[in-house]
């Protein structure tokens, strides 16, 4: 952390610890308490909504569940806070995992109805499981007694701002982890994500199951804060503040978390005071005026683009003065300022704020974590994690087929891979290369026929099992992690060289800090291996396109692969670059890994391939050494039947 950060940081806690007797009355203190406690609620959320980029619509009853697990236990048996609070912690992770293990099979629509469902499903229990629950009448309890200290509505305060800055803590070293990364990658390019042996299904759950623990962790502070529970309190309105609370604030930000809390605890009070109101509507007009005009000089929107928000933002304005009762407008007045979110600030308002600071913040504040490692020759290799034990080959695909519909993209195909060779794999565009490297890495299961990867038989297996076993892989329509930093995409390649638990995480033990400095150590070489190692800190989606597709050689290594796949390594590569390309495929080479090119370009498979087989129409139609393969009649009649020039190009 920056020394900005850590001065902005301290001058926070010390506000915020100071805040009460600022400020000491107790209907305010109870607002900054529930703020707090929304906020961590939205700090779990934001992994689910910004990270791994799902909709949970069943957030409101995971809440729920944590509030009556310290409801039921502290009325029903008397449990003590101290230990409430962590078996609500326990319990809702649980109900997490329950829901996100069927639900995560699925995405998008059918994922937020399974979720809805199950937020219904759990206010009926609720309501109707009177023996433990109360039912309608709800749970009434106190606020918890420490050390023979009854807390008063001050004390929790701090109870609860306590709470907030250690969950901060916990879900940053979280999201900064291996696993953070885990989670945005997924989110970025599942496919990939798979492909480097960090499996999305898996991840998604651990991501739900995180921030369902965090759910149930407000929830029961949110029991104690309110000392009297009931159903309706966890409907689907509460969810949809939940969610609307993530997107107005900002995802992947914990500032943005922070504020939506404050929005959706405020805003039902900012909109009864019609004189404050006014107030807020006014600043909110000039915000909306001065952004309108800063769009236009800077010609980033068209005059058209810009009508509505003027038209909304003034309005308001106008409309805040000419009512004389707010209450009968308070939804409809709530609706249109998330409508005007959504549409305008895609980021949210830290997104927003983010986005200005970024323009005119000096060179050495930087959006992204710096890394500081630099690269080192002899930390670019490291020993598979499997070690070749087949004599035999170390890949053999036996009667491969793989059918779409009618089309056969693979007839019974047969290929032999030598270890330690550079494998050529051409043929005339749709011939079936790309969908071999699919089934290869399981993204595909084949229709027929089998394949065996050093000694162990592969197809069937998922892409995350292939990609551990040792098979990495580079695609044709570059797949990166676009929002994550080069060296972040190459860490994700790593993620195989961690051991740590969440446990290690959270603690920060010297294990784990030594497995993220090795791995940082070795991303960085790997970088200065591909020639990226002065962009080790730039996005990837901002990087050109011939580096995109050297950084995912980079990716792809740190997997350790015994069997690297390269798909059009070469394309959208200028001419030096090729030769820079080929030279680098023969380091690789020699480094014992065994490769298999697919790559439109003749020259470059000519001049590097050991063997190279030919795929005409899913079929293998010649197969041996790059001379003979180039003479072969059946070869040059494919080829001229396409078009010869383009293929050759
Ligand atoms: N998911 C799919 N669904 C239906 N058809 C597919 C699918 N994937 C590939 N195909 C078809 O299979 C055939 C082989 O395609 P494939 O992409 O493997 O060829 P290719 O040799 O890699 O071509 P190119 O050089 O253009 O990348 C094509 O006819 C293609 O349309």
């Amino acid at each position: 952390m920056g020394l900005i950060k850590k001065v902005l940081l301290g001058v926070a806690i010390v506000g915020l610890a100071s805040l009460p007797h600022v400020w000491a009355n107790p209907y305010y203190i109870h607002l900054m308490v529930v703020i707090g406690i929304y906020a961590i609620l939205l700090l779990g959320l934001d992994i689910v909504v910004g990270y791994i980029g799902e909709v949970s619509l069943g957030h409101a009853a995971l809440f729920g569940i944590g509030s009556y697990t310290a409801g039921v236990l502290n009325f029903q048996l008397g449990v003590p806070f101290l230990l409430a609070v962590p078996a609500s912690i326990a319990v809702t992770a649980v109900f997490g995992a329950i829901l996100a293990l069927p639900a995560l099979r699925v995405n998008g629509p059918y994922l937020a109805m399974v979720t809805l469902a199950f937020g219904t499903i759990v206010q009926i229990l609720i309501n109707e499981m009177t023996f433990l629950t109360n039912g309608p009448m709800g749970l009434s309890l106190r606020k918890p007694v420490f050390f023979g200290h009854q807390l008063n509505g001050m004390d929790y305060y701090y109870v609860v701002l306590a709470a907030l800055l250690l969950t901060i803590v916990v879900v940053n070293r979280i999201l900064k982890s291996y696993l953070g990364r885990a989670f945005e990658a997924l989110r970025d390019s599942p496919v990939a994500s798979d492909c480097m042996a960090v499996s999305v299904y898996r991840y998604k759950v651990y991501a739900f199951v995180i921030s369902a623990a965090l759910a149930g962790l407000a929830g029961s502070l949110f029991t104690y804060s309110e000392e009297y529970i009931s159903p309706n309190t966890y409907n689907f309105e509460l969810t949809i503040l939940f969610l609307l609370a993530v997107i107005m604030g900002g995802r992947k930000t914990r500032t943005g978390a922070i504020i939506g809390s404050i929005i959706i605890v405020m805003l039902p009070n900012w909109l009864s005071d019609i004189e404050l109101f006014r107030k807020i509507a006014v600043v909110i007009a000039a915000i909306g005026i001065v952004y309108v005009a800063y769009a236009l000089v800077s010609r980033k929107r068209t005059p058209q683009e810009m009508i509505l928000p003027l038209f909304l933002t003034v309005g308001l304005a106008v409309f805040a003065y000419w009512i004389e009762n707010i209450t009968d407008y308070r939804l409809t007045i709530f609706g249109v300022m998330i409508l005007f979110v959504v549409y305008y600030l895609p980021d949210g308002i830290m997104g927003f704020l983010r986005s200005i600071v970024q323009k005119f913040r000096p060179q050495w504040i930087h959006h992204h974590e710096i890394v500081t490692e630099v690269g080192d020759t002899k930390h670019i290799w490291a020993a598979p994690d499997h070690p070749l034990t087949s004599k035999g080959h170390l890949l053999e695909v036996r009667n491969m087929v793989m059918q779409f519909g009618g089309l056969k993209a693979l007839n019974e195909v047969q290929l032999e891979i030598a270890k330690g060779t550079v494998h050529g794999l051409i043929g005339p565009n749709g011939s079936g290369k790309s969908t071999m490297m699919n089934v290869l890495t399981g993204i595909y299961k084949p229709t027929e026929g089998e394949i065996e990867f050093n000694g162990k038989l592969i197809s069937g297996s998922t892409p995350s099992d292939i990609a551990s076993e040792g098979i990495a892989r580079t695609f044709q329509n570059v797949q990166l992690f676009g929002e994550m930093t080069a060296i972040e995409n190459v860490l994700v390649g790593l993620h195989h060289t961690y051991r740590s638990n969440l446990l290690g995480i959270i603690f920060n033990t010297k294990h784990y800090r030594a497995e993220e400095h090795a791995a940082r150590l070795r991303a960085a070489s790997l970088l200065k291996f591909v020639g990226l190692a002065d962009l080790a800190n730039e996005e990837a989606r901002n990087l050109p396109y011939g580096k995109q597709r050297m950084l995912e050689i980079a990716r792809a290594l740190g997997l350790n692969p015994s069997l690297l796949l390269l798909d059009e390594p070469a394309a959208g590569l200028t001419a030096p670059d090729i030769k820079e390309l080929i030279v680098m495929i023969e380091k690789i080479k020699e480094h014992g890994i065994t490769i298999i090119l697919i790559e439109h370009h003749m020259d470059v498979v000519m001049s590097i391939s050991d063997t190279v087989s030919v795929l005409d129409f899913g079929t293998k139609i010649a197969e041996g050494k790059p001379a003979e393969v180039q003479t072969d009649e059946k070869v040059i009649e494919a080829y001229l039947g396409g078009n010869a020039d383009e293929q050759a190009a």
